[in-house]
């Protein structure tokens, strides 16, 4: 990517300091959908802006819902809270979709954590309302946020360290791969079963393009997914949306207590 995003995320994270009349970050949360509940359960914001006042943020998919940045002091750490993200299917392109793990890196952040929404591939295994720990990903958008011939490693790209931790305050955490998609349409069965042979056992639309400019920045990233639903083909019957909303819910409330675990250290 030409200086540009990185220009933007410096101009950003300026902008970001002055509004929250902070300077120092510790830890950057990505709340994906169904996640709120785990947000609010880290804690009142110390402050909060709204994502479109500060440079490079695209205008909300939603018109109205403006995607948020909370200030939240958790133990000794400052925590930077994304509440919304910007989707490749938004179609700002992939910069525009990491620009906010990019602020984050520029505002001082060490640790990036990455929630999101996905569909299950393994209903053998697992079950709507799962929190899955990311283990490895396959970015399958055919986009990456880094332009140019900055060829960087992503073995670990999802931190052992992190997922240890994260595995050690709540041993009922399993991992799984997750394969982003570019969306929006979900996959069709035929997809799913492709995408169960190539080793994936959560599919979605974001996380990717953030984990690759967050390691690219340096940081440590840890990815945990919300099973949302069975993905296309493998439930044997329709999914009920009460079921699933009412599970995301009871998860996140879990997901909060670990998240807060996780940040207090
Ligand atoms: N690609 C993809 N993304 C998703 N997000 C959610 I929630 N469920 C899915 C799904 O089944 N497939």
């Amino acid at each position: 990517m030409s200086n540009d995003a990185y220009d933007l995320a410096r101009w950003a994270a300026d902008g970001l300091r002055r509004h929250v009349s902070a300077d120092a970050f510790d830890v950057a949360l990505v709340m994906g959908s169904g996640w709120v509940p785990a947000a609010d359960a880290l804690g009142a914001p110390a402050a909060e802006v709204n994502m479109t006042e500060l440079p490079g943020f695209a205008p909300p998919a939603v018109p109205g819902h403006y995607g948020r940045i909370r200030l939240v002091e958790i133990g000794d750490k400052t925590a930077l809270v994304f509440l919304g993200r910007t989707h490749l299917y938004e179609g700002h392109g992939p910069a525009a979709v990491a620009h906010g793990a990019r602020t984050a890196l520029a505002a001082g952040v060490k640790t990036v954590v990455l929630t999101n929404a996905a569909g299950g591939t393994r209903p053998e295994r697992q079950k709507v309302g799962d929190p899955v720990l990311i283990s490895d990903h396959l970015n399958l958008t055919g986009h990456n946020p880094i332009a140019g011939p900055n060829f960087i490693d992503l073995t670990d790209a999802y931190s052992p360290a992190l997922r240890t931790l994260a595995k050690e305050i709540d041993p009922s955490l399993y991992e799984g791969v997750y394969a982003a998609l570019p969306g929006p349409s979900y996959e069709t069965p035929a997809e799913i079963r492709m995408l169960r042979t190539l080793g994936a056992d959560l599919v979605g639309m974001s996380t990717v393009p953030e984990t690759i400019a967050a390691r690219e920045g340096g940081a440590s990233v840890l990815g945990i997914s919300l099973v949302t639903n069975i993905a296309a083909g493998l439930a044997g019957k329709p999914l009920d949306h009460a079921e699933v909303l009412a599970a995301g819910r009871a998860s996140a409330a879990r997901m909060g207590e670990l998240l807060g675990k996780l940040i207090r250290g």
